[in-house]
């Protein structure tokens, strides 16, 4: 089960290079395998292009390394302390994409401004508070899991799948790490898209919440109607 799994990992965290998620090493992706309460996590500061599946890097949920030559992503904990809060989550990934971190550097929420949005984000994409000094000085990765469930609180994150941390960049997550970078990769894009709205229509309001509920709906939940299932 965990080849399988990190070969999955392996090529979910090559596809954050190829959709022009990240430059150099920035970025992970890790799947988990609850049941055998194990993680698969990107080794850290490999780089893309010499990456292979059997560099990933299996760890338990308390951080330990299980399995694999390198030291695991330096957002482990980060990962590890989302998969604890939400037992819906099957993939996590973390980018530096542009547009998203630009507005996680503004530490301006994402409007829901449009459909493309709505079919993925059931609103406005929040952005955490920034760390405090202590924070930073501490668990650093820990605290940054831990912010993230805290601006979750009450929130569905499968209806949320992505998440702005201030002064850093995107998180996002789904079902499966497949599922997790393509939420990544919609993030970017609607992310772009509120920024040049933005510049088009100074004051562009929210879009209409009913129009949002019917895009989201459409997709998500059990009256689902979106393709072929
Ligand atoms: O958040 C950051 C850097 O700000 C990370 O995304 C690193 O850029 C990637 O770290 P590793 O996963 O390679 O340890």
């Amino acid at each position: 089960m965990t080849e399988s799994l990190k070969q999955r990992v392996f090529e979910a965290n090559m596809a954050l290079p190829a959709y022009g998620l990240v430059t150099f090493t920035w970025g992970n992706v890790s799947g988990i395998d609850r049941e055998r309460g194990l993680v698969v996590i990107k080794p850290s500061g490999v780089e893309y292009e010499k990456m292979q599946a059997s560099d990933m890097v299996v760890v338990n949920l308390r951080g330990e390394v299980v399995e694999g030559r390198y030291r695991p992503s330096s957002d482990t904990a980060t990962h590890l302390e989302l998969y604890a809060r939400f037992p819906e989550l099957g993939g996590i990934v973390h980018t530096h994409s542009t547009h998203a971190t630009s507005w996680a550097q503004a530490g301006v929420a994402i409007p829901a401004l449009g459909t493309t949005h709505a079919d993925y984000f059931a609103g406005a994409i929040p952005c955490t508070r920034a760390l405090s000094r202590e924070e930073v000085a501490g668990e650093y990765e820990l605290e940054t899991g831990r912010v993230i469930a805290q601006t979750l609180e009450g929130i569905n994150p499968l209806h949320m799948p992505g998440i702005l941390v201030a002064q850093h960049g995107p998180f996002c997550w789904g079902t499966t790490p497949e599922l997790a970078v393509h939420n990544a990769v919609v993030l970017e894009e609607v992310a772009k898209m509120a920024w040049i709205t933005g510049t088009l229509q100074r004051a562009q309001p929210p879009m209409d919440d009913y129009l949002l509920h019917k895009h989201f709906s459409r997709k998500h939940g059990p009256d689902a109607y979106y393709g072929q299932k």
